[in-house]
């Protein structure tokens, strides 16, 4: 006999499913302050718990971690994954243990992405100087699109040794690439609640065609770089994807599987989706925060400034020392955590939480946005005050539930070392070298902090800000 998960009345077929607006995390967390932290939704065929309390999220993540955590099934995700031999939705299996550790000794140890920061102090040296100009001109400037393409040169340079200058790139083209495929990711697919019939829907609506040219466009991306790589290339040094060719000529097994194009493929797809929309993502909500806050951007400014000194440029170990900035930013993951579900778990064997029965097959997902607002964690949730951490040990590393920006456990984002340092990296120079306002006639109440839809969430309208001038000018 198992207790009944507290679940919302359904619709015959669709379930709950009406009941996820655009925004599901939102959607989810309304439906769990009236259902309670542990919550059984039925979407359309697919039965789905939703965590919303750190508590439970730590029963599922730690405790029984080892019960769930797999992947379900998604068609847009099997597409793009040429049948799930990526990272991030292969099931769990001997496979996807291999390609894990592969993956953190080799692509995204820190001793490899230290290796990179010559790219990072380069990179970001060009968007200190183009801020510079618009300072010049008293122009604003788009954050939204200086982040992006700040982190996109750097992953294409780090996994593909060519940057948006050269002649093989369209930057725009590129971002297109990576913005689709997240929506395409994130939009209702039916086949994935209606297992036999829900295809035709996607076909129907024109999913099924999106998904083909999504894939198709990143596979003609992947041959060029290939084409680039037999050729010649701009860096000497080792990329991401000359190792992952020197795996296939050295016929590298990946548990059963020998390493192919394919799976090379897969992979950076995951470094491509993983890396550049998630780090972009968090540096605009933390200036938008920061110009919503006056105080605490004068504050993490004094910071930085009393830190670096007059040093024309901050090295890597600069960041270091910047506590508060720290805290700007894990206060700025609490609020707007990049990606809100995490990715969709899939339960393997039955555990229970709560007292409640979850059984094989269920999907999981914890609703950390819902967390990062609990009144039972935070004090004034809605509060955007980093000092909060201050005499705290709470951090974003998977072992605090509260905070569960990467994760946690056996599926704990790999790429967390990159994504924090680059944020770190590119935030301190931003503030650094430049006082930021508002656009002419804006007021601070003017500043949205809508949301848009997808599998990561950005800011819905792109952050606008105008550059004072270069601090060292000063
Ligand atoms: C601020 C930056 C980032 C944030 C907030 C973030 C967040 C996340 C989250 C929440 C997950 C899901 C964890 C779970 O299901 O429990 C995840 C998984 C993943 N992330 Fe990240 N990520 C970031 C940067 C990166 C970077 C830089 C890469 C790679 C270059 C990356 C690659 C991945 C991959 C491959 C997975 C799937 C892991 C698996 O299922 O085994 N991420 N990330």
């Amino acid at each position: 006999k198992h207790r009944q998960i507290p679940s919302p009345p359904g619709f015959p077929i669709i379930g709950n499913l009406h009941q996820l607006g655009a925004l599901q995390h939102q959607s989810l967390w309304n439906l769990s302050n009236k259902y309670g932290p542990v919550m059984l939704l039925k979407l359309g065929k697919v039965p789905t718990v939703v965590l919303s309390s750190s508590e439970t999220a730590k029963q599922a993540l730690k405790d029984h971690d080892l019960h769930c955590c797999s992947r379900p099934p998604s068609a847009g995700a099997r597409e793009l994954s040429y049948n799930y031999l990526d990272m991030s939705s292969s099931p769990y299996n001997d496979y996807w243990k291999e390609l894990r550790k592969l993956c953190a000794q080799e692509l995204l140890s820190t001793h490899k992405i230290q290796s990179i920061q010559p790219i990072k102090d380069e990179e970001v040296k060009k968007v200190i100087d183009s801020i510079a100009e618009s300072a010049s001109l008293k122009d604003p400037v788009n954050l939204s699109k200086k982040f992006l393409a700040l982190t996109s040169s750097v992953v294409c340079r780090a996994a593909f040794g060519v940057s948006f200058e050269g002649t093989v790139l369209n930057s725009d083209r590129f971002n297109k690439l990576v913005r689709d495929a997240f929506e395409m990711l994130g939009s209702f697919s039916a086949s994935d609640f209606f297992p036999y019939v829900g295809w035709i829907i996607d076909l129907f609506k024109g999913l099924q065609g999106w998904r083909e040219k999504s894939v198709q466009d990143f596979d003609a991306f992947y041959e060029q770089m290939f084409d680039l790589h037999n050729k010649e290339k701009e860096q000497a040094s080792e990329d991401f994807v000359d190792l992952l060719l020197r795996f296939e000529k050295e016929e590298t097994f990946v548990g059963n599987d020998k390493l192919t194009r394919n799976h090379i493929k897969a992979i950076l797809m995951n470094v491509l989706l993983g890396g550049i929309d998630t780090s972009a993502i968090t540096m605009t909500w933390a200036m938008a925060e920061l110009a919503k806050n006056p105080r605490v951007m004068n504050k993490v400014q004094s910071e930085i400034r009393s830190q670096i000194k007059n040093k024309e440029r901050i090295s890597f170990d600069d960041t270091d020392k910047l506590e508060y900035l720290k805290m700007v930013i894990k206060e700025t993951w609490r609020l707007h955590p990049p990606v809100p579900l995490l990715l969709p778990r899939e339960v393997m064997t039955e555990f229970k939480i709560n007292g409640y029965t979850i059984p094989a097959k269920t999907r999981l997902f914890v609703n950390i946005w819902a967390i990062g607002r609990d009144p039972d964690t935070w004090k004034d949730p809605e509060m955007f005050l980093p000092e909060r951490f201050m005499d705290s040990n709470i951090d974003a590393k998977g072992q605090n539930f509260e905070l569960l920006s990467f994760g946690s456990g056996r599926r704990i984002c790999p790429g967390m070392y990159m994504g924090a340092t680059m944020v770190e990296f590119g935030l301190a120079n931003l503030l650094y070298h430049f006082d930021w306002k508002l656009p002419e006639g804006m007021a601070v109440g003017d500043i949205d902090m809508e949301e848009a839809p997808g599998l990561s969430v950005s800011k819905k309208n792109e952050l606008l800000l105008v550059p004072v001038k270069k601090y060292l000018d000063h």
